[in-house]
């Protein structure tokens, strides 16, 4: 495909997602079925487009010549199927904003050669400077959250690095090798990595992110991909070696396997999540990592109750922390599904707390930056729990070089 036709192709699924309610990964999939002509390449780079679009949608509509979108978004979003005018469809003027942003120009692109989209119209010449855009624009949020002040001192420069693409990081897994070790055996597939942020355990990969998982270094499972401040919340549990550790919502595993190499072979790891889709991938993951985690049902459950010495509950949440990663969260996210998270998130510390031992901790941690989901989920839940304490807690910004996290670690008396 020409750049062009990419840009072509970007604009169809962007509006695709617009109109309807599918992920992002989804559209692109399907769009990826739809399409096979289009090599490995060219969905990547036409991914790279639409992701670089959604990041930074209302500033990219604003770029693009069309304010009115951008004050409107995302509730005004939807071109919809009985949209009457497709003018109102936000994919080609994102796409000509978010090229903007990037210092190109799209008359470069839009051409109207081959697949190329049509020339630029008049209207679609750059508008006023994105400094003179409302500050929901500029910073790429939701009104209502940023009305609601919901994401409390969280300072502009880390609301500002979720407009971006996330840096890859990678967990040198203990269980196998050492971080030197680890970036060792990445460069022999011309993968370059460096000691990352906070973790002992992050590596930062610096060229080749893309290579990661068809290397022999992630095979053989010596590295695992995982953010730096989701280490940072593994070592922050402390699990130690000879312990019994559950992990209340492992999903996919990533928390467990960091959980099982600070273990080091010895105690008894357990895993539990309400998705089983989620849960299934821990085991191939474990087997790769030489892990041992032993996967629990919610029947299961009740048999551990007071016989923990560590609960890790890794809460659903917003995600605000991780929006870089996965930006359609960010539009999709409402008033009443936050409230929906905020009640599930105590209701876990609640079950969490039941199964551990006396004197032991729960370690609650989120991936989201929203004082609502984090210090005061926890101080509603200690109201409930006597006889536990705030031992600490730590709260992680994009500016800390990972994704934004928080941890609190809670003491039973
Ligand atoms: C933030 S994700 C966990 C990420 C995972 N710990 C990791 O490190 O990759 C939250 C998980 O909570 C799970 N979940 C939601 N409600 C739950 C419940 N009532 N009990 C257990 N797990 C739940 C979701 O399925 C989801 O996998």
């Amino acid at each position: 495909m020409t750049p062009g036709a990419r840009v072509a192709a970007a604009i169809a699924v962007l509006d695709r997602w617009a109109a309807g309610t599918e992920g992002l990964d989804r559209v692109l999939a399907a769009w990826g079925r739809e399409n096979r002509y289009a090599g490995s390449g060219d969905r990547r780079a036409v991914a790279d487009l639409v992701y670089d679009a959604v990041r930074r949608l209302r500033s990219a509509l604003w770029a693009g010549g069309r304010s009115d979108l951008a004050r409107g978004a995302p509730a005004g979003l939807a071109a919809g199927p009985g949209t009457p005018d497709p003018s109102d469809r936000p994919g080609r003027p994102a796409l000509i904003g978010s090229l903007r942003l990037d210092g190109e120009d799209p008359a470069a692109l839009f051409t109207g050669a081959g697949h190329a989209p049509p020339p630029l119209a008049a209207g679609e010449a750059g508008g006023a400077p994105l400094d003179d855009a409302p500050q929901a624009v500029r910073l790429d949020l939701p009104d209502w959250l940023l009305a609601a002040e919901l994401l409390g001192e969280v300072p502009e420069g880390a609301l500002d690095r979720l407009r971006r693409r996330a840096p890859v990081f990678l967990r040198a897994n203990r269980l196998k090798t050492d971080p030197e070790g680890a970036i060792a055996a990445l460069a022999e597939d011309g993968i370059l990595a460096v000691p990352g942020p906070l973790s002992p355990t992050c590596l930062a990969v610096t060229e080749g992110a893309r290579r990661v998982a068809r290397s022999g270094a992630f095979r053989d499972g010596l590295v695992e991909v995982q953010d730096a401040a989701s280490q940072a919340v593994a070592d922050l549990c402390a699990a130690r070696p000879g312990e019994r550790v559950l992990d209340l919502c492992a999903g996919a595993g990533g928390k467990s396997l960091a959980l099982a190499a600070a273990m080091a072979g010895r105690g008894r790891l357990r895993a539990h999540d309400v998705s089983a889709t989620r849960l299934a991938q821990l085991g191939p993951r474990a087997l790769r990592a030489g892990a041992s985690v032993e996967v629990v049902g919610s029947e299961a459950l009740a048999d551990f109750t007071g016989g923990c010495d560590l609960v890790l509950v890794d809460a659903p949440c917003s995600g605000s922390g991780a929006w870089a990663r996965n930006p359609d969260a960010k539009w999709r996210l409402t008033r009443a599904a936050l409230e929906r998270l905020r009640a599930a998130q105590g209701a876990l510390i609640a079950r969490g707390a039941e199964l551990l031992a006396p004197g032991g901790r729960l370690v609650y941690a989120t991936c989201s930056m929203m004082p609502a989901e984090n210090d005061r989920t926890v101080a509603a839940a200690l109201a409930g729990l006597p006889g536990f304490t705030l031992e600490s807690r730590r709260a992680w910004t994009p500016l800390d070089g990972g994704d934004g996290f928080f941890a609190a670690v809670l003491r039973a008396g």
